[in-house]
C-alpha cells in the first residue's frame, strides 16, 4: 500500500501556496508537514484525502484512509461509544467493537464513554477524534494538528499509536507545528 504526491501544486483563493511536492509514503511510513501558519499545511491533508484538488501534479493513494481535522467527526448528540460505533459500522463492517475498545484505551477514554461528544473538554473531543481514526481499521492516517488541545500525556499516547500503527504496516502523514515525536518520518517543510 502507498500514498504518494508527484509534484504537486496548490492554489487557494488564487495564490499558490506551494509547488513541486514529491512524497513517496510506503507501508510503515510516515511523513510530518511543517512550516508557519497559512502555508498550506491543511491544504496538503485535504489535497492527499481528496477534497481538494491538487492545482498541478497527482495523488496516488491505493487503500482505505482515516481523516482527523480541526473540525469533530464525531455526532455531538451521541454518546463517546455511540458516536465511535457509528463511524466503525461506516469504515468496517460488523461493527469492529474490539478495535473501539483498544482505541478507548489507548487514548484513556473508557471512563468517558457515556458521556454524550458535546460535553466532552476540547482535549477529550480531540482525544475522541483519535480514538474515531485509531478504530478506523484504514491503513492510511491523514491527521491535520492531531495534538492541538492534548496535555503531554495524551501527545505521549498519541506518539505511542501513530508508532503502533507503523509497526503493523499502516502509514501516517501529519501536519503539526507542535513537535510531535514520529521517528524516522520524512519531513515536508513547506
Ligand atoms: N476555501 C478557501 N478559499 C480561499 N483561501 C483559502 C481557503 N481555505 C484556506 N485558504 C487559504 O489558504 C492558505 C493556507 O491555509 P491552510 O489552512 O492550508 O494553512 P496551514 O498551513 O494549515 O495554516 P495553520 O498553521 O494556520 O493551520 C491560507 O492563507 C488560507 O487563508
Amino acid at each position: 500500500m502507498s500514498l504518494a504526491f508527484r509534484d504537486v501544486a496548490c492554489v487557494r483563493g488564487g495564490r499558490m501556496l506551494f509547488s513541486g511536492v514529491s512524497f513517496d509514503l510506503q507501508s510503515g511510513d510516515a511523513a510530518v508537514v511543517t512550516g508557519p501558519n497559512g502555508v498550506g499545511k491543511s491544504s496538503l491533508i485535504r489535497i492527499a484525502a481528496s477534497l481538494l484538488a491538487p492545482f498541478e501534479g497527482s495523488v496516488t493513494c491505493d487503500t482505505a484512509q482515516a481523516l482527523l481535522t480541526e473540525a469533530s467527526a464525531l455526532d455531538p448528540d451521541r454518546t463517546l461509544i455511540a458516536a465511535l460505533r457509528f463511524w466503525a459500522a461506516l469504515d468496517d463492517k460488523p461493527v469492529a467493537n474490539t478495535r473501539i475498545a483498544r482505541a478507548l484505551s489507548a487514548l484513556d477514554l473508557n471512563a468517558l464513554a457515556d458521556i454524550p461528544v458535546r460535553l466532552l473538554s476540547t482535549g477529550q473531543r480531540r482525544r475522541a477524534s483519535i480514538a474515531r481514526v485509531a478504530a478506523s481499521g484504514a491503513p492510511v492516517w491523514l491527521l491535520d494538528e492531531p495534538a492541538n488541545g492534548l496535555d503531554t500525556v495524551s501527545i505521549a499516547r498519541l506518539e505511542t499509536l501513530i508508532a503502533e500503527h507503523r509497526a503493523t504496516g499502516g502509514i501516517a502523514l501529519v501536519a503539526t507545528h507542535l513537535p510531535l515525536a514520529i521517528p524516522h518520518a520524512q519531513e515536508i517543510a513547506l
